[in-house]
């Protein structure tokens, strides 16, 4: 049986003439926690959205767990153990943090339910205190464990986070990572956007980044060490 959890082949994804990814292609093992960085622009959440099959690409392929997935809708693709903390928390209006979760909780396509309602909330203490508030009175850092907190019910193998700690204050970047960390212990696979080199290269066992919808270096955190020169130029603004 392959290694593999995740096979992203060739992707080419283009917004009505605007091609934006070119033939995009990286691997993610199974346990493994792999980082996706550049520059504001260059195709991060388009490389999520493909793989998720929000914004179908044109060409390509998306594997999961040997299985190709790219025919299949985005809920479907979600079933198959992915989770997903998009960009700006997805918060529901009209739903307090507690039925947030409720409405979330689900076993895992293998009957897992590792991740409950008790255990988010031991996680994420804070939320505990706020379970009647509805989830857009919720502080940014908040809303963010949340949001992780929403995906972890699911009970995933693959957790997929945009812009993980964007606008979030020095303390509460820290919980994140803290709970990135831990996620990864459990032994659940992530794919994680920011822009905190220093804080991934320490998270995550591999590191992919990308330049106008190509991949400009992928590597592991030694490789990234070797290279860092090369990445933080294809970083810097
Ligand atoms: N719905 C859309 N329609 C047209 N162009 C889009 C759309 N969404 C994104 N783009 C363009 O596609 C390119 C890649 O955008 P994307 O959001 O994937 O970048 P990103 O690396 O995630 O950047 P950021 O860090 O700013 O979120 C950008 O030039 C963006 O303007």
């Amino acid at each position: 049986m392959s290694n593999q959890l995740l096979e992203v082949h060739n992707l080419n994804t283009l917004y009505g003439r605007s091609h934006i990814l070119h033939d995009l292609s990286f691997r993610l093992a199974k346990g493994e926690s792999m980082s996706l960085m550049g520059r504001n622009g260059m195709g991060k959440t388009t490389t999520l959205k493909s793989i998720l099959g929000i914004v179908p690409p044109r060409s390509g392929h998306v594997y999961f767990d040997g299985e190709d997935i790219s025919h299949l809708p985005t809920w479907k693709r979600m079933r198959r153990d992915i989770a997903y903390v998009p960009e700006g928390r997805g918060m529901f209006h009209n739903l307090t943090v507690k039925e947030h979760l409720q409405m979330a909780a689900r076993p895992g396509s293998n009957g897992e339910t590792k991740w409950d309602y008790d255990r988010v909330l031991a996680t994420f203490p804070r939320l505990s205190e706020r379970l009647c508030n509805l989830g857009t009175e919720l502080s940014g850092g908040e809303q963010q464990m949340l949001a992780i907190g929403r995906a972890l019910v699911t009970n995933p193998r693959l957790m997929i986070l945009d812009e993980a700690t964007e606008g979030l204050a020095p303390l509460i970047r820290q919980d994140i990572w803290n709970v990135i960390a831990s996620i990864r212990e459990s032994g659940i696979s992530s794919l994680v956007v920011d822009k905190n080199i220093k804080a991934l290269k320490g998270l995550c066992d591999r590191h992919v980044v990308i330049v106008k919808g190509k991949v400009h270096f992928d590597g592991s955190s030694s490789e990234l060490d070797q290279n860092l020169e090369k990445v933080e130029t294809a970083l810097s603004v």
